[in-house]
């Protein structure tokens, strides 16, 4: 019997990995990224799956990215769901940790690998890591399918909603602190966390995102009571506040008061904590507790990127504040532990 190539949809949304120099830095360029691939013959050897590139309207560099391009994203995919076996999401590195949250929890019931991935140096540039990030982005989604949002970078897959951005202008610029890579490329390719997929009966869905009036505060030495009471102007519906350590704030009564207030006016505070790894227990210490005594909701280890991305989605459903609450402490996509 002979056995079809595996199919794998390729969206390029922007990012460093098709740009090309301009006079005022890397720009994005229509027709360069396909113009460069057609002229990369590992790309079209014959162990490699057949691909579709599809490069979006208007390139954008992913600074520039908004709730409403992750929606045109997931639209993208659950359009051409049925015809393909997998799907690359080529993306500007700067916000692809928080593009793999949303899509994580956008895409209900996934059955196939989606794998976000992109690059430090453009695909056409000496030394770009562009070509070796989507060669085997292709060749794991055809040959290891993970059936998740997951995030390639410098050999390494991670579950989406687990990365973070860790190097500014470093090769190995994404990890994953508090959860192990799912797949990890070296001479062999070995499994890791992910588990490969199996027959599904599985309809993939998508959740729709509005873009979400979200506050966020870092805590420091010194904040005054009334960042937080700025910051939670309405209409805000949320606020992640990234506490120190294993959840703690200062016990600042009027501090204290703006987070209660929030409460009162059904503004959920969302606890995550400003380190790089390890998770929040507003029991540990006396500073975490009052957090909790003034309702603010445990983020446990989910990253920033998650707990914003999950935020967008949970309020997007307009679902009752309590149960939106639960969904938060509740792990729905990996995201915590
Ligand atoms: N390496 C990159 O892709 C960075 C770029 N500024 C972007 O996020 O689009």
């Amino acid at each position: 019997m002979i056995e079809t190539k595996k199919r794998i949809y390729v969206a390029y949304t922007g990012g460093t990995i098709g740009m090309r120099p301009s006079s005022h830095g890397y720009v994005p360029v229509s027709g360069f990224l396909s113009e460069t691939l057609a002229n990369m013959p590992e790309f079209h050897r014959p162990e490699m799956p057949d691909f579709t590139i599809q490069e979006y309207q208007s390139l954008i560099d992913s600074s520039d990215m908004s709730p409403h391009d992750w929606q045109r994203i997931a639209d993208d995919i659950s359009d051409n769901y049925a015809a393909y076996d997998g799907f690359i999401i080529l993306h500007g590195t700067d916000t692809m940790a928080y593009t793999a949250s949303a899509l994580s929890f956008m895409l209900e019931d996934l059955d196939k690998p989606v794998i976000v991935t992109g690059s430090q140096i453009p695909l056409a540039e000496l030394r770009s890591d562009g070509q070796v990030n989507l060669l085997n982005a292709l060749y794991i989604a055809a040959n290891y399918p993970i059936p998740e949002v997951s995030l390639y970078f410098n050999n390494r897959l991670f579950r989406g909603n687990r990365s973070r951005k860790v190097d500014a202008d470093g090769f190995d610029a994404f990890g994953s602190p508090n959860y192990p890579e799912l797949l990890r490329a070296g001479i062999d390719i070995e499994l890791i966390a992910g588990k490969l997929s199996t027959e599904s009966q599985k309809v993939m869905t998508v959740s729709p995102v509005n873009a979400q009036p979200i506050g966020v505060v870092t805590l420091y030495p010194g904040i005054s009571a009334e960042v937080i009471r700025n910051t939670l102007q309405q209409p805000v519906k949320a606020l992640i506040l990234l506490s120190y350590g294993v959840g703690n704030a200062p016990q600042n009564p009027a501090l204290l008061a703006q987070l209660k207030e929030a409460e009162r006016n059904n503004i959920i505070v969302l606890n995550c904590t400003q380190c790089f790894s390890g998770k929040v227990n507003m029991s540990g210490y006396a500073n975490g507790h009052v957090l909790r005594e003034v309702g603010v909701v445990s983020g446990n280890d989910m990253t920033p990127e998650a707990a914003l991305a999950k935020l967008h989605y949970l309020l997007s459903k307009n679902l009752p504040i309590d149960e939106i609450k639960r969904l938060l402490i509740t792990n729905m996509r990996g995201e915590l532990s």
